[in-house]
């Protein structure tokens, strides 16, 4: 029997090792919080489930829009006690549910902090336990937060996105530090809860790695709905003062508010594997291939560790493909090109393929069609005025290479898409397909409509 052990209970880790016992390896998963992950326990999940809240929060203040009143003057009554505990009891039955599974395909848990030894076979150390010898190591570790020098969190008003849920109360004002991916989606979920939101952004733009157009958008509501938004502004420091903090930005603007969340990227948790003889990148993330191999045969990595795109849906795909190369089954390597992504901001941003800026860059020659949420009947029903979906083909073939929703919802708008992309669907395949009138996705079936060319084209 292969013997497996994997480090890091998060999705790259569980999802390795459902595979792995799947195809009768004995393995082990050496997890030192809990199963599930910084995801489920820390990141993803909780902020999601914090956003579920928030979302109602959001359709109560639209409500009169349509005629019903469910707020108070525009003011929703957050009951933040209720909106921490709901995350909490979700995230520890999550990692409950996951264990159980993970239990009753063999897989065998053992809670401690990891060390890796490479060698022949290699050797995985668990901090004040056992020594586990094993043919095949996954490694799937995580990252951590990043600190900035000077703004350290202290878990009271300055915060990191893993301690906003001991809150006891909403905050009178809040800095958020930091516009990728997680400071607008905090951004916006407190923003809709009814807090002033101050979000200071590095660049030009918010979510700088995201369709451009997409960005600008969701700035534009943001901005629309109150929120201060300072551009090409970096914290320097973030102190305390009497109840609340002043943070000092590069430029020598101040800002005082209550509370400031720091959402400045993430670290990968890498420590003692340059020393095993397990090749780092430049930036301390564990250098992988397609296949999830590192420079040490036998030894896999997966997940945030590696910084390939750092999602839950990836890690939890470089882990099984992990998996089945080391066992010897037929595997495809990663392909990020396929790889759909969302933003959980209001409204949302999901895309997947080629985008505009491969476009502009000449990378990839494509026509495109962008068809405003605000010409399509569903959403004139629902009083909804921001969003659009952008569709891109190949100009000859009519092949889809990519697309992006912004629209509520976006994260279940975008499939039929990532299936264009992933199976070769040409644009007159989707415009042939019978979508609900009225409905959202009819501007899925619409663009592609649009971008229809003539058969002898
Ligand atoms: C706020 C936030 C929201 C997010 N939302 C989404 C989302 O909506 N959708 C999405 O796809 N992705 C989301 N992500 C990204 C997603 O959370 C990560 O991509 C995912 O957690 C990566 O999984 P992983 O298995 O690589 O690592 P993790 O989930 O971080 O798990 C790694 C585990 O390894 C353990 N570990 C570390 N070192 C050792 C050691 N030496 N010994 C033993 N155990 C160890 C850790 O305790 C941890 O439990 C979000 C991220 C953040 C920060
Ligand atoms: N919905 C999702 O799937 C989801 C949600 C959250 C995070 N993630 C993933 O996690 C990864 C990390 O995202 P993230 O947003 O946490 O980190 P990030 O590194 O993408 O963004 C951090 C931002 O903070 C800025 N920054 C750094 N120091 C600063 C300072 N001193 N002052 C002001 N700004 C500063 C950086 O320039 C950067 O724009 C991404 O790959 C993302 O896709 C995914």
């Amino acid at each position: 029997m292969t013997r497996i052990v994997i480090i890091g209970g998060g999705p790259a880790g569980y999802e390795a090792a459902l595979v792995a016992a799947q195809l009768g390896g004995q393995v082990t998963i050496v997890e030192a919080e809990a199963v599930g992950g910084a995801c489920v326990v820390a990141d993803c999940v909780p902020s999601k489930t914090f956003i579920a809240s928030s979302d109602v929060a959001t359709s109560l203040r639209h409500g009169s829009a349509l005629g019903i009143n469910g707020t108070l003057a525009g003011r929703v009554d957050v009951d933040l006690a209720a909106v921490h505990a709901r995350v909490r009891d979700l995230a520890k039955a999550q990692s409950r549910d996951i264990g159980d599974g993970l239990v009753s395909h063999g897989v065998r848990i053992l809670n401690g902090t990891a060390q890796l030894r490479t060698g022949n076979p290699h050797v995985v150390e668990v901090e004040g336990g056992e020594s586990l010898e094993a043919d095949i190591v996954l490694i799937a570790t995580g990252a951590t937060p990043r600190v900035v020098r000077g703004a350290e969190p202290d878990g009271e008003r300055i915060l990191t996105w893993r301690q906003v849920y001991d809150l006891k109360e909403l905050p009178e004002h809040l800095v958020v530090i930091g516009s990728g991916v997680t400071g607008a989606e905090f951004a916006s979920a407190y923003l809709a809860m009814g807090v002033p939101v101050t979000l200071v952004s590095s660049r030009d733009r918010v979510m700088p790695h995201e369709d451009r157009d997409a960005a600008e958008h969701i700035e534009n509501v943001f901005t629309r709905q109150g929120m201060a938004i300072l551009s090409n502004a970096r914290a320097d420091a973030v102190r305390r003062i009497e109840n609340g903090v002043r943070v000092e930005l590069q430029d020598g603007r101040v800002i005082e508010a209550s509370h400031a969340l720091m959402t400045v990227g993430s670290v990968p948790n890498t420590a003692g594997l340059a020393e095993a003889g397990v090749e780092l990148d430049d930036r301390d993330f564990v250098a992988v291939d397609r296949v999830s191999r590192t420079s040490v045969r036998g030894v896999y990595a997966a997940g945030d560790c590696t910084g390939v795109l750092m999602l839950a849906s990836v890690a939890a795909m470089q882990g099984r493909i992990a998996m089945w190369h080391a066992l010897g089954e037929a595997v495809q390597p990663l392909r990020r090109q396929t790889v759909a992504a969302n933003v959980f901001t209001d409204p949302e941003i999901a895309s997947v393929g080629l985008g505009q800026s491969s476009v502009e860059a000449g990378a990839v020659p494509a026509r495109s069609v962008t068809l405003p949420l605000a010409t399509n009947a569903r959403a004139k029903m629902m009083g909804l005025t921001d969003g659009f979906v952008k569709l891109f083909c190949r100009p000859a073939s009519g092949l889809v290479i990519g697309g992006v929703v912004v629209a509520p919802r976006a994260s279940e708008l975008i499939l039929p898409i990532a299936m264009a992309v992933e199976n070769h669907l040409t644009v007159n395949q989707i415009a042939q397909s019978f979508s609900i009138y009225p409905s959202l996705s009819g501007s899925i079936t619409e663009s592609a409509r649009q971008l229809m060319q003539p058969e002898f084209d």
